[in-house]
Order: C-alpha cells, then structure tokens, then sequence
C-alpha cells in the first residue's frame, strides 16, 4: 500500500455538483463565468440542490422558504453573551452556533430526505443571521431583523451595517457569494461528505465543515491576505516584503491551489470588483498592492492568485471586519456543503480509506514495571 500525501490527485468520489477539469470550474455543467455575470445567489443554491435551475416559481419559493427561516432561536443569540465575545474568532463562534441550532431543531435526527431537504433550507437561511448577529453583539449593537423582501446578498448587508446597503455593494457581494459556493471536493466538503457518510446529521456535517474551512491554508486564508496588506500598507513596500517572504520561503497567502495550474478562474471576476470598489472608496492602494503582489508573485514564482486573494479588498472595500472574511465565505460555501450533504445521503457508502503504515514493526509487550 502506497499513501498519497495530502490525498493528492486521488479521486474520492462521484459527484454531480461542480466540477473542474483543464482550470475550467463549472457548476452543474454551468461555467462560472457565466454564473458570476447573470445569476444570483439564490438561483445557484437552487442550482446546486436541485442539479438544474430554477423555473420563476420554484425561485420565488426558494426565496420565500429562506426568508421565513432566517430568525435564529433566542437562546442561540443569548449563547453570544456567554464569553468573551471579543477574544473569540468569529469562524469558532460560527462553528459552536451551527451545532446549537441542531439542538433546536425538532426533526434534527429525521434522516427522511425531505426533512434533510428542509434543514438545508433552515441552515442556509440562518447562517446569515448567525454572522451577522455575532458581529453586532461583539460591537455592542442589537442584532437587526432580516427584512423579507431583501435578496439573500442585501440582506446580510443590511442585517450587518443596519442600514440598506447601495446597488453596487449588493451587486459585488451577490458575485463574491455565487463565486464562493461550490468547488468540487474541496478539504471544508470533504470534511463534510465524511462526516454524514457516517450517517449523521446534517448540523454535524455542516459544522465540521467550517471546523475546516477555518483554517488558513483553505478558506482562512481571506483574512489572512488582509492582514498582509495591512501589514504592508503601501505601493512602495510590496518589493521588500514580498520577496522577503519568498527569499524565507514562507508561504504568500492567497496564492497556489492543488488543482488549479494556470489559474483560479474566479479570482479575476475579484480582482475586477476589487478595482471597482477601491476606486470608489478612494481607496485605490489595497487594489494597486494587491496587482503588484500578484505581479511578483505569479511572475516568480509561477504561483496564481486563488480566489481567497481578491476577496480580501473586495471585503474590506464593503467596510467588512476581517475577521469576517472567512465566515463570509462560509455563508456562502453552506450552499455547496448541503448539496454534497443531501448528495452523500442519496447514494451512501462509508468513507473510510487506509493508512500506510510506517511505525515499528511487531512488538512484544512488556509490563510496566520492566520497561
Ligand atoms: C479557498 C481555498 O482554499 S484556496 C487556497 C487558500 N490557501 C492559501 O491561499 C494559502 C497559501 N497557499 C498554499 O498554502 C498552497 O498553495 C495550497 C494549500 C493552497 C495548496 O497546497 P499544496 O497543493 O499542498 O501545495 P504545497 O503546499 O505542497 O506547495 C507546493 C510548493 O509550492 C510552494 N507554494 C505553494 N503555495 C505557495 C504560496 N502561497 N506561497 C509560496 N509558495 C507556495 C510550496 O512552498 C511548495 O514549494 P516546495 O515544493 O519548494 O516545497
Ligand atoms: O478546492 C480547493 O482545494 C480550495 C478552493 O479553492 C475552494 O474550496 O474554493
């Protein structure tokens, strides 16, 4: 038996969600260019649950099954005030939020695929209204109700900053959220296809999933491409600390993927809406950074930007805390995880793959007091 680090180019399983094949990433047989441009966000949950799009009516009551689904139980918002809100990562927040929504949840062991259905819809309706309610208590604020007839982006805008957001910030969050739904078997949906494979619950594997979306070599890395920019802070000191890293052959976060060779088609529908919104903030610096980085480091390094580089000061452009770049990213990738879910579910088997063993062979044992 022979292992493949880090699972690499091993195919785990079948699916029939996304896909990418020579760098081209499509969403049931859709190219993502083409969904980034036309689609909402909502019309892409839709897309990946049901593996076509919806009809007018079957949108409007996806729409209208989110809306009356987004109030959380008061007990998961009190939860919040728990502990130190403000020493706590949101993702870990997030993590512990989801799980408790199970407890709430009277059918949350029902494993009939209908009521699987209707907690994919609970979830995804209420992941919204968990980040942005967290991100309200820790600043002091009351969390806002969702207004019902708001679409899916404005609305977690709205029930963040508690005034209505303007048509170009929709328009770029809508995007950010199609851009970041689904991306074949990724390490966040493995997690979560291995989890309910066990046949457990939905909130279990939606819950481990942003257990490993988390971290910085995944979706964690958002924020932490921020805090490179911020580190950096101008034009003129992207040189020196750029190549410095590489020269200390550390990693330049926001950069690289294990499939993508050429490049990460999403990360120029990001770079294009980090111009934008710079120049409308007046805040053309994190862009122009962003552009010199990109120079160095595709240029040096043959490295790409992943999609995790320009959402950062697209992010930031939105007055977004940093810290809730990756819960972001998390709204949005629930979509995808449910659907592996509910996919998982459809034609289950164990996931359970072997281990090359590389310990001490045969041992005798030998009782304690003789060791
Ligand atoms: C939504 C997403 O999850 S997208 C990915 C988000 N993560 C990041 O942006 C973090 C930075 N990037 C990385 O760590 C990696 O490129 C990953 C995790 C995305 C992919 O990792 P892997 O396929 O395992 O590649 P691995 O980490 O083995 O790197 C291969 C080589 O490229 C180098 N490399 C990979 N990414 C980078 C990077 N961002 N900066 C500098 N060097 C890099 C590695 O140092 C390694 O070099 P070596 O062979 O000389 O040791
Ligand atoms: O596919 C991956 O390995 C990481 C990624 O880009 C994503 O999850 O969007």
């Amino acid at each position: 038996m022979t292992s493949s680090k880090g699972l690499e180019g091993v195919v785990a399983t079948q699916s029939a969600i996304s896909s990418i094949i020579d760098d081209t990433l499509t969403y049931v047989g859709y190219d993502i260019d083409d969904l980034a441009v036309n689609a909402s966000f909502e019309e892409v949950i839709y897309l990946l649950w049901h593996q076509r799009l919806p009809k007018a009516d079957e949108l409007a009551e996806l729409k209208q099954q989110l809306a009356d689904n987004m109030s959380v139980p008061q007990a998961v918002l009190d939860h919040f005030k728990t502990y130190e809100i403000k020493k706590v990562h949101p993702m870990a927040a997030l993590r512990t939020a989801v799980s408790m929504l199970g407890l709430f949840d009277e059918e949350a062991e029902d494993m009939d695929p209908e009521a699987n259905y209707r907690k994919a819809i609970k979830i995804q309706a209420k992941i919204s209204t968990l980040v942005t309610a967290f991100a309200r208590i820790r600043n002091g604020q009351e969390p806002v109700a969702p207004k019902t007839d708001l679409n899916f982006a404005a609305n977690f805008l709205y029930m963040l900053s508690g005034s209505m957001p303007e048509d170009i910030e929709v328009e770029a969050f809508n995007k950010a959220l199609v851009l970041h739904a689904d991306h074949e078997l990724n390490a966040s949906t493995f997690t979560a296809r291995v989890a309910v494979a066990t046949l457990s619950d939905v909130y279990s594997g939606v819950t481990a999933a942003i257990g490993a979306l988390k971290g910085p070599l995944h979706g964690g890395a958002n924020e932490q491409v921020m805090k490179m920019l911020t580190e950096i802070d101008s034009v003129e000191n992207v040189d020196s600390y750029i190549n410095g890293k590489l020269a200390n052959k550390e990693k330049i976060m926001g950069f690289g993927h294990r499939v993508y060779r050429k490049g990460d088609p999403r990360a120029k529908h990001l770079r294009e809406m980090s111009q934008k919104l710079t120049k409308i903030r007046g805040e053309e610096k994190w862009y122009e950074m962003s552009i010199k980085i990109d120079e160095i480091v595709s240029g040096q390094k043959n490295l790409p930007p992943n999609v995790d580089f320009y959402s950062a000061s697209v992010y930031h452009s939105l007055n977004i805390e940093h810290d809730l770049f990756t819960p972001i990213f998390a709204v949005s990738r629930t979509s995808g995880w449910l659907a592996h879910i509910l996919e998982q579910y459809a034609d289950n088997r164990l996931i359970r793959p072997r281990a090359e063993y590389i310990g001490p062979g045969m041992q005798t044992y030998v009782p304690v007091e003789e060791r």
